[in-house]
């Protein structure tokens, strides 16, 4: 019998290599341990609603008018909403005047991408053109659009931060190209060592791969770093002189812990740069409605921002975004209300400003509790979560505990997260999902389980760690 086109084994290659960790081995298994019971914290995907995080009120009202216009027509509307909802409502339904059952411009509307250009303008201090910025769907899809156009075959490489994001590992896989993965010093606060990644360019090209673009995740994710200006003046140095596209993942621009350590775009640093790097180097900028205080992952509102790209190029990307006819129209609007959020003196000023500083704040208390529990830990050192949502320990595994893993057929640190989630219920993502050095592990849990549980968890967590290395070590702690 012929084997039919969707058989297994008659797949697309690139699809069968994707692999994708965030929703791997742990996650699989904590969700059977879910069906058969068992209280189980999700600590494994960046999604604040999933652990109960509320939604902000004035971007829901302004998105629940939009999908429901004939409420403004309702005489009781403005008792039910606010007089800046209802405005910036129709101001949206005037920049979509098919509302939002209808396709938007396949860049997404003209309107909000000003409101964008705007944001961008008002953060770096430089003028942007809402021409050369994309709405998308999340900007998970707006990376892959760009990898998308940058990979032509299996000999592009592009270099990809070590603990990194698998989104970044998944999609260049999917699209056939080479990861070339350059790592981030743990020693140095994961930050970049340009001597480590000139030798791994350098290798990569002797080994027939033209790197063509890099990527920086900033603040990190799993790491959490927040770049210097210093360290990303040297990246874009270096871009400059190895003629590589930067692009810069900043989704967690708003999740910032540590006032020494500031969130400062990739884009801002190379216009202060001036010519000719500010004229010579292509950037993609990416940003999200996912993450921040916001944490609208649902709503898949996103954008990226495309600095010296030849218009040909621009045009193509957006040749290829008209094949998806549109982004999601709310999800837009989400975007443009984060972009432009209630000002000083708004009717929904003083609520907006305190429901997000109250969870921006908790964020912060709980990024410090997260590490330092870590790092009371026994054989467990941890970075400080200076921005993004994510704790990245290192467990140093006693020789005891490798071996048994072999045995049991387990990566170390799978094993390790394994034995944490039947013990305790919580589940991370073991280290090897994201990238690490040889003979090195770590986990990633979130940041966003409650405050409240966060004394609770550590403690669960701590006591299993005891164990678990009195187990392989084969000594009781005094
Ligand atoms: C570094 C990074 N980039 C991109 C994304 C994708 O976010 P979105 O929901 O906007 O697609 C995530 C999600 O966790 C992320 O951590």
């Amino acid at each position: 019998m012929a084997r039919k086109p969707l058989d297994y084994d008659q797949l697309n290659e690139n699809v069968k290599k994707v692999q994708y960790a965030v929703r791997g081995e742990l996650y699989l298994r904590a969700s059977e341990l879910q069906k058969e019971g068992k209280k189980i914290i999700f600590t494994n995907v960046g999604n604040p609603h999933a652990l109960g995080q509320k939604p902000l009120t004035f971007p829901r009202q302004v998105v629940a008018l939009c999908q429901a216009p004939f409420l403004l027509d309702d005489p009781n509307v403005g008792l039910m909403f606010p007089a800046d909802a209802i405005a910036r409502a129709k101001h949206y339904l005037s920049l979509a005047p098919g509302g939002l059952g209808a396709y938007s411009d396949s860049r997404g509307i003209p309107g909000i991408r000003k409101e964008v250009a705007d944001f961008i303008q008002r953060r770096d201090g430089y003028p942007s053109d809402p021409e050369l910025i994309y709405l998308t769907d999340g900007a998970s899809k707006g990376v892959m659009q760009m990898l998308n156009a940058i990979i032509r075959n299996e000999r592009d490489g592009i270099l990809v931060p070590v603990p990194q994001y698998p989104l970044y590992s998944a999609a260049i896989s999917l699209f056939g190209g080479s990861l070339v993965p350059y790592y981030l010093e743990e020693e140095a606060n994961w930050g970049l060592d340009f001597v480590n990644i000139r030798q791994t360019v350098a290798e990569a090209r002797s080994k027939g791969i033209t790197v063509r673009a890099m990527v920086i995740i900033n603040p990190g994710n799993p790491t959490g770093q927040c770049l210097s200006e210093a360290n990303i003046k040297e990246l874009l140095q270096f871009c400059y002189h190895e003629n590589l596209a930067l692009l810069a993942d900043e989704v967690y621009q708003q999740n910032i812990y540590q006032d020494e350590r500031p969130f400062i775009s990739a884009r801002k640093v190379l216009f202060d740069m001036g010519p000719p790097l500010s004229r010579e180097v292509q950037l993609v900028s990416f940003h999200t409605v996912s993450k921040g205080f916001w944490g609208e992952c649902g709503q898949r509102g996103g954008y990226f921002e495309m600095t010296n790209l030849p218009p040909k190029t621009v045009d193509e990307i957006y040749k290829v975004a008209s094949i998806a006819l549109s982004p999601n129209v709310p999800g837009q609007i989400f975007m443009g209300v984060m972009v432009n959020p209630p000002k000083p003196g708004d009717n929904s000023y003083l609520k907006f400003a305190a429901e997000s500083k109250s969870i921006l704040e908790s964020m912060r208390r709980r990024a410090r509790m997260m590490t330092d529990g870590f790092n009371s830990c026994r054989n467990i050192v941890c970075n400080f979560t200076e921005g993004a949502m994510y704790s990245f320990p290192q467990i140093r595994l006693p020789p005891r505990a490798i071996e048994a893993a072999k045995r049991a057929g387990k990566a170390p640190d799978v094993f390790y997260c394994l034995k944490l989630l039947e013990a305790t219920g919580i589940s991370t993502v073991p280290g090897s999902g994201f990238g690490q050095k040889e003979g090195v592990f770590h986990l990633r849990t979130t940041i966003l389980p409650a405050e409240e549980d966060f004394p609770a968890i550590i403690s669960s967590f701590k006591k299993f760690n005891d164990s678990f290395m009195d187990q392989y070590e084969g000594y009781s702690r005094m």
